[in-house]
């Protein structure tokens, strides 16, 4: 398919077998290959869309009959056929000098040209990436070399190597999100900013969203899943929908202040949804495509908040304590100016889009794991009836951050459905310039990639790995073996925020209904994050004892 970002190829994953799946294309998985731009990521699942059949009118002519029944002009064809010849040169140089890489550490790059992407891609859908590691970690080591998306990488699974992508001690390691996705993120965006750039954009975002700092919007969310909580006796809900909806919600308090009731907070949900959508799907950016519907949508949200943007600026701020994100955001210098208004529009969009799926997928994953586990969904309720009881002696209603504290196994449930579903799989960098890595010489333009599976599923860290088991963590965990939020200069900002989001959801839930499940979640996937395919509903019953 020829498009305004490139050529595209389509291939099925997965034997053409039939999968109940919401990333299916009538049925089945389909890849895309962006081979002109040839960028890691430009590959992505194919979200909802139903067909991706395009047609290219020529202004007042008839329609040429192109690749694969699509209609394309010649000269387009003409360019299609040079950037195809570029990309197959250039990748069978980029495979061919992997192959011969001598100092490169140890591994297999696969086929000419596509290299080991088919096989990389297809383990994410099966649910079989951890395998699809450790059978090269087997083979080749800790350290090992591939061949993805056109371009070599070296993939690290040791501690100490992880450490060194995530540290970036010598400063060269640039971000791995593909240009595609920046474009929706945002280039001012935390993901998409190097250097000191984004060293100083990193710590102003963590420091605005650690608890302590969120004190004021606590109750705020905590009012929010009660109102949203109140619809839910006799219905059966889409967990996942339900929660995305409460995520996206507490994400536009805590940065714009937006309360729910403000229809402001529904008109931003109905464009950084589709623009979420286009995130997880291929990046063909042609009217019809998912990824189009995100492009646009990312446009209209910027339309609505940089007004915003401008109103705040000339609004006065509270005093430090009471300043939202955003506050701290509007006072931010880059390269000694304040940032633009589309700059500060591209940080708010890329934290909330990058701050959506983690929490509710974690939410969806540990009602789950409970369920399948009768025990421990007992003892959850039981601290979070505990706490209620506690609570409504003390006549303090809402939620604080102080009763986290009393639901130590909750958070414990927590931590160990984020290390058991590898929540996020790994991260990526571009080296900048060569590098020694464990001895091996990664040369400039290599990807560096981790993963976390051969970490979080290590027996030798986690005894029998891939039973659920919440009492692993009755002490905290070890950073260095416990890696859901990252490391180092690009760990995650919202890990706090997604602790509180989830532990309050699970006390709501248990201590207010039971449930029943409806529709079980059907398969789960692993990439590019880890989430089940098919609807997990449950049909929710109010306890006797609670009014809500
Ligand atoms: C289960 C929930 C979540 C998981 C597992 C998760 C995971 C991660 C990981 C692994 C990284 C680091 C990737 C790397 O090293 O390249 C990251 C970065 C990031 N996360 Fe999260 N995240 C979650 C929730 C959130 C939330 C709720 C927000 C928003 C408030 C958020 C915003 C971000 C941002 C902005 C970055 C980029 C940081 C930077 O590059 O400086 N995340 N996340």
């Amino acid at each position: 398919m020829i498009t305004k970002d490139g050529v595209w190829l389509a291939f099925p994953i997965g034997g053409l077998r039939r999968r109940r799946s919401i990333n299916s294309m009538q049925g089945y998985h389909v890849y895309m290959l962006n081979i002109s731009t040839a960028m890691f990521g430009d590959m992505w699942n194919v979200g909802n869309n139903t067909s991706l059949q395009v047609q290219m009118e020529r202004p007042g002519g008839a329609l040429t009959p192109g690749i694969a029944g699509i209609s394309v002009q010649p000269m387009q064809l003409l360019l299609a056929g040079m950037c195809i010849l570029f990309t197959v040169i250039r990748s069978w140089r980029s495979w061919h000098s992997a192959v011969l890489n001598s100092a490169a550490p140890k591994g297999s790059v696969g086929w000419p040209i596509l290299g080991e992407s088919y096989s990389f891609l297809r383990s994410g859908v099966n649910d079989s990436f951890d395998k699809w590691i450790a059978e090269r970690v087997q083979r080749f080591g800790s350290t090992f070399k591939t061949h993805l998306f056109f371009t070599p990488s070296v993939i690290v699974t040791g501690p100490e190597e992880v450490q060194i992508l995530f540290d970036d001690p010598h400063k060269n390691l640039g971000t791995g999100v593909p240009p595609a996705m920046i474009k929706i993120f945002g280039t001012s965006s935390a993901l998409a900013l190097n250097g000191k750039e984004h060293k100083d954009m990193h710590k102003l975002l963590a420091d605005s969203l650690l608890l302590s700092k969120l004190k004021q919007q606590v109750s705020q969310i905590d009012r929010l899943m009660l109102l949203t909580m109140s619809t839910w006796d006799g219905s059966t809900v889409d967990l996942l929908q339900a929660t995305q909806d409460i995520v996206l919600k507490t994400l536009t308090l805590s940065f714009f202040g937006v309360l729910w009731e403000d229809d402001l907070a529904d008109r931003i949900a109905s464009l950084i949804l589709p623009a979420l959508a286009g995130i997880l799907s291929v990046p063909v950016y042609f009217p019809g495509t998912e990824y189009y519907k995100a492009r646009n949508a990312r446009k209209k949200l910027n339309e609505l908040l940089i007004p915003m943007i401008r109103n705040m600026r000339n609004s006065p701020a509270g005093s430090e304590s009471e300043k939202f994100p955003y506050q701290k955001l509007l006072e931010h210098e880059m390269k000694g100016e304040k940032l633009s208004d589309t700059a500060l529009c591209d940080v708010l969009v890329g934290t909330i889009l990058s701050g959506i799926h983690g929490p509710s997928n974690t939410l969806c994953f540990a009602v789950k794991y409970l369920n399948e586990n009768p025990p421990m969904l007992k003892k959850v309720q039981a601290e979070a009836d505990l706490l209620r009881r506690k609570k409504e002696k003390s006549g303090e209603t809402a939620f604080s951050t102080s009763d986290l504290k009393d639901l130590g196994y909750v958070v414990q449930v927590f931590h160990e459905v984020l290390r058991i579903t590898c929540s996020t799989p790994g991260a990526i960098r571009v080296a900048n310039s060569e590098m020694n890595v464990n001895g091996y010489v990664i040369p400039k333009g290599w990807r560096l990639m981790t993963a976390f599976a051969p970490i979080h599923l290590n027996p030798e860290f986690y005894p029998n790995p891939m039973r659920f088991d919440p009492d692993r963590f009755q002490t905290p965990p070890n950073p260095k073996k416990f890696l859901p939020f990252g490391r180092g200069v690009r760990a995650c900002v919202g890990r706090e925020l997604t602790k509180l989001m989830v532990v309050m959801s699970l006390y709501h839930m248990t201590t207010k209904f039971s449930w029943e499940v409806v529709s079980s979640g059907g398969n789960m996937v692993n990439l590019p994050i880890a989430r089940m395919t098919g609807k997990f509903e449950l049909a929710f019953k109010a306890r006797n004892d609670q009014k809500l």
